[in-house]
Order: C-alpha cells, then sequence, then structure tokens
C-alpha cells in the first residue's frame, strides 16, 4: 500500500516541481505537468510532462552512470499513487549553493554577457560570434541560485571558488563538462543539439561529490533540432515554440509587453506540446514512453 502524498510534509516549490520530505534522509521530487514561457507559469497543464521529465532524469542518471542523489526507482513503494512516474525518491544531500552550467553554444544570458565583456563568466571567447554560435569547446557558466521567480546570476570560476573552495569549484566544473559532453554527445546522435545544461550536486553523508536535481531535461536545458538549426538567429526551443509561437500570435490576444499572465492555451497547443516531449525523449533515449509507469 503507497502512502498518501499529503503525508509527506511539503517543504519546497520550484515553477514546475514540489518537493516533499519523506524522512530525515530521503526526499520526494514530483514533477508536474505546469510548464513557464516568457517567465510565467502558464494557467494550462501540458498532459504527461511531469512524466515524460522524470523519465527523462531517470534515462541520463542511468546513462551518466556519475554517482547520483536517486534512491529508489521509478514505483519505489515510497511514492504515493497519484504521483508514480512523475516522482524521485532522492537521497537528501547538502547541495552545493552554484547552479553548474554547461556551454556549447551562445544564446541567452551568455550571449548578453559576451556582447558586454568579449566572455562568459569571465571565459574569455573569440571575436565575432553571434546569437546560437557553437562555441569552440564547451565552457563553465556558474551562477548563483536565484530566489523563486528572479534570474540566476552568472558569477565566475573565481567568484564560484570564493564561494565552495578551489578544490570542489574545479571538481564542479570538472564534472559539469563532462556530463555536458555526454549528454551532447547522445543527443547529437539523435539529431537533437543540447545547448546547453543546468546542473546540481550536492555533498552525501560520506562527503561525495553526487549528481541532484533533475538532469538534462528541456526545463533545465536547451533543446534544438539540428535539422533547423542556424547560427546568427534565436533557434526554435525542441519543446516550447509551439506554446511561445501561439502566445505570440495574434490569435492568443496577449500582449507580451503587457505584463498580463497569459491566456489559456488552446488544448491543440497543449497537446502537440505533450506530443514534442515524448518525441524528444523517445528520440534521446531510445526507449517508448509507452513503457514508463502512471499513477492514478
Ligand atoms: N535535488 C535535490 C536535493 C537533494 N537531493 N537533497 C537536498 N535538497 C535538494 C534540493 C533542494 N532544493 N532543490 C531544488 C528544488 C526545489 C523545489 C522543488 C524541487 F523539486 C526541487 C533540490
Amino acid at each position: 500500500m503507497r502512502p498518501p502524498l499529503h503525508s509527506y510534509p511539503h517543504i519546497g516549490s520550484g515553477k514546475v516541481r514540489e518537493l516533499y520530505s519523506i524522512d530525515d534522509d530521503t526526499l520526494l521530487m514530483v514533477s508536474t505537468d505546469r510548464i513557464s514561457a516568457y517567465d510565467y507559469i502558464l494557467d494550462t497543464p501540458i498532459p504527461d510532462k511531469g512524466r515524460v521529465l522524470t523519465a527523462m532524469s531517470f534515462f541520463w542518471f542511468d546513462e551518466l552512470g556519475v554517482p547520483n542523489h536517486l534512491a529508489g526507482g521509478p514505483e519505489d513503494p515510497r511514492i504515493p499513487a497519484e504521483v508514480v512516474g512523475r516522482a524521485m525518491v532522492v537521497r537528501k544531500l547538502d547541495m552545493v549553493p552554484v547552479e553548474c552550467v554547461a556551454r556549447g553554444y551562445l544564446t541567452g544570458s551568455g550571449l548578453i554577457d559576451y556582447r558586454a565583456t568579449g566572455a562568459v563568466c569571465g571565459v574569455e571567447l573569440p571575436a565575432g560570434l553571434v546569437e546560437a554560435s557553437r562555441l569552440p569547446e564547451p565552457i563553465f557558466t556558474p551562477a548563483t541560485k536565484a530566489e523563486f521567480g528572479d534570474h540566476d546570476e552568472n558569477i565566475s570560476f573565481d567568484q564560484t571558488a570564493q564561494r565552495v573552495g578551489a578544490d570542489v569549484a574545479t571538481r564542479l566544473r570538472e564534472a559539469t563538462l563532462d556530463i555536458y559532453a555526454t549528454g551532447a554527445g547522445v543527443a547529437e546522435s539523435r539529431g537533437i543539439i543540447l545547448a546547453d545544461t543546468k546542473l546540481e550536486f550536492g555533498f552525501d553523508e560520506e562527503g561525495t561529490l553526487v549528481l541532484a536535481d533533475e538532469v538534462l531535461t528541456p526545463d533545465s536545458s536547451r533543446y534544438w533540432d539540428a535539422q533547423t538549426y542556424t547560427e546568427g538567429q534565436v533557434q526554435p526551443s525542441f519543446d516550447k515554440q509551439i506554446v511561445r509561437n501561439w502566445l505570440t500570435s495574434p490569435e492568443s490576444g496577449w500582449d507580451r509587453s503587457s505584463g498580463e499572465q497569459p491566456p489559456s492555451l488552446p488544448v491543440d497547443i497543449a497537446e502537440r506540446t505533450r506530443a514534442r516531449y515524448i518525441e524528444a525523449y523517445e528520440r534521446i533515449s531510445g526507449r517508448s514512453f509507452a513503457d514508463w509507469p502512471k499513477g492514478v
């Protein structure tokens, strides 16, 4: 008999995820079907988004083979029935207070930093790079963890070392770039570009540096379709472009500059977005989403 979700104290909320305490050593991380766009959490859920992104994290934890915080499988008996398939039982860690970002391409805040300084997080880059340029080699671009609703702030390696120590900063950079390289290589072989990703780490009770949080999901990474990749322009998001295009089309009646909450999504936009998440998972993992557990 699975415990009810309400039997676990709720201890944290992210934009699209919830965190509960199972016991002193274990947490339950639940992914919802919420989707964010243009810094808003939309009021229309994307059916199965939480399950797809949970399946992706389980795939990557398995594929990467590095120490991680998983404490159970997708159907662990501690997972309440209503969230089976979109929850992970994880070990409680002493989390490192740094967002560990790897970038293989120049976009977003990295491009803003580059245009202002010629560098990203203090990492000097060649002149002449533009939106979506592939970098000569992937770079480690850490950031501070922003409060709910704020954007993370890019910091340099030295600032990271001041926060966590030079040895840990070095280990974070190495682990982040290694994981990115593996993820980008697998994605590339499936015709998908992993432009960048954000990882989180923590220390377990033995002092081992452990990969935590979600891993290489479309919520923690930028995924682009390699077939449409074109340097010099903003790339369509593999998973969210359908939503973004509808919201910025006359059909939605929404004005992005208005500061107003976006309107509800039409059913077909939500359904097509669900299909994109499933396509990303199945292409990258080589697994069928139909085989993934589902709660009640
Ligand atoms: N992963 C992990 C983790 C761990 N293994 N041990 C201790 N703390 C965390 C932890 C703390 N905050 N978050 C982010 C977060 C916030 C809100 C909802 C979420 F699902 C996730 C993760």
